[in-house]
């Protein structure tokens, strides 16, 4: 049937990308657990997941439910907020960690400070974000709401694709507009969109020298060093090659987010705040089968970074290395 659809395309960022549609299927279709089997994307809609935030977490609902204690709010310049990992810019073993210029800012607000600040919002202030693992500091309606959320389908389909165990779940209050850049995690996402519309880009672990990683010692690990709003086609040529998917979430939608598969998020523009909710799992443990899946060649050329920084101590040197260990040889 035709849905009518809440949100206009110049709502939507425009990049230099050709992306196909990630299937969107009802929660009982087996063609879910297929893809879900394969590690591909997939929306899953009309399914109770999180029905009951859906139908209660509004902004007015949440800023008088969230509790009175302070929440992480990322505080940025720009529209994007490129996630960091602070533990990789003090070691001094790390030069490049030392004159990293972190992109955001992360301060601790209460749920009505942070939504007086959304409201009062005006080009030239610092853009919000808050992103808060939803545990015991919330309130209890919220308590409730969580823990009526459909935990027999998301631990039936954890057992059965042999997902480890549920490792957090992770709130987020987004500004209209706000983008979290390219990145990938190490862990399975069932990705639920609460309240407002965001827009995903997905790309398959195989894009990896499409999407150039920074190094893995960098602050910026598993992030994408090209700038979706301006790439640099002379220092990543290969972004061209990208083969992306795409898919509008409205409130309900619960996108499965694979292990290692990259993804861009945005909230659209002038849609207004949006909420989501995910639920991050461990992978599974991986039996080392030939021939290799993609993501577990990503692993292995991390622990390849890891080693080679452990032992040569100073990240300038890893570089060197390996191109001196491959040109003339492996090329
Ligand atoms: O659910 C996911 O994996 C997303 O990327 C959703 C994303 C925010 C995640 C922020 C973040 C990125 C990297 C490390 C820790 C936290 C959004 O919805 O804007
Ligand atoms: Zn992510």
């Amino acid at each position: 049937m035709c849905e009518e659809k809440h949100w206009e395309s110049d709502q939507l960022r425009r990049y230099d990308l050709d992306l196909k549609q990630i299937p969107r299927l009802r929660y009982n279709d087996p063609k879910v657990d297929e893809l879900i089997g394969q590690n591909k994307p997939v929306v899953i809609t009309d399914s109770n997941i999180i029905k009951t935030a859906q139908e209660n977490w509004t902004p007015e609902y949440l800023e008088h439910n969230l509790g009175n204690v302070g929440h992480n709010v990322f505080l940025s310049k720009t529209h994007k907020f490129k996630y960091f990992d602070r533990t990789k810019m003090l070691s001094r073993s790390n030069p490049q960690g030392i004159d990293f210029v972190p992109p955001t800012k992360e301060t601790k607000l209460k749920i009505g400070e942070f939504m007086k600040k959304l409201k009062e919002w005006k080009p030239g202030n610092d853009r919000l974000y808050l992103q808060q693992p939803l545990n015991d500091t919330v309130g209890p309606s919220l308590v409730r709401d969580f823990v009526r959320f459909d935990w027999e389908y998301v631990g039936q389909k954890q057992n059965k694709h042999n997902w480890g165990p549920l490792t957090s779940n992770l709130l987020l209050i987004s500004q209209e507009g706000n983008v979290t850049p390219c990145h990938y995690d190490e862990q399975q996402n069932f990705f639920g969109q609460v309240y407002g519309y965001k827009r995903c880009i997905l790309f398959p672990p195989s894009d990896f020298e499409c999407l150039y990683p920074h190094p893995v010692h960098h602050p910026h690990d598993r992030q994408s060093m090209v700038d979706f709003d301006c790439p640099d086609y002379t220092r990543f040529p290969k972004f061209k090659n990208a083969k992306g998917f795409e898919t509008v979430l409205k409130p309900g939608d619960v996108l499965y987010i694979p292990i290692y598969w990259w993804h861009h998020v945005e909230s659209l523009m002038k849609g207004g705040p949006t909420i989501s909710v995910n639920f991050w799992y461990k992978g599974g443990p991986t039996s080392l089968e030939y021939p290799l899946k993609d993501h577990q060649k990503i692993a292995i050329t991390r622990n390849v970074e890891k080693m080679l920084l452990e032992v040569l101590q100073d990240p300038r040197e890893v570089g060197p290395l390996l191109r001196s260990m491959v040109m003339g040889r492996y090329t």
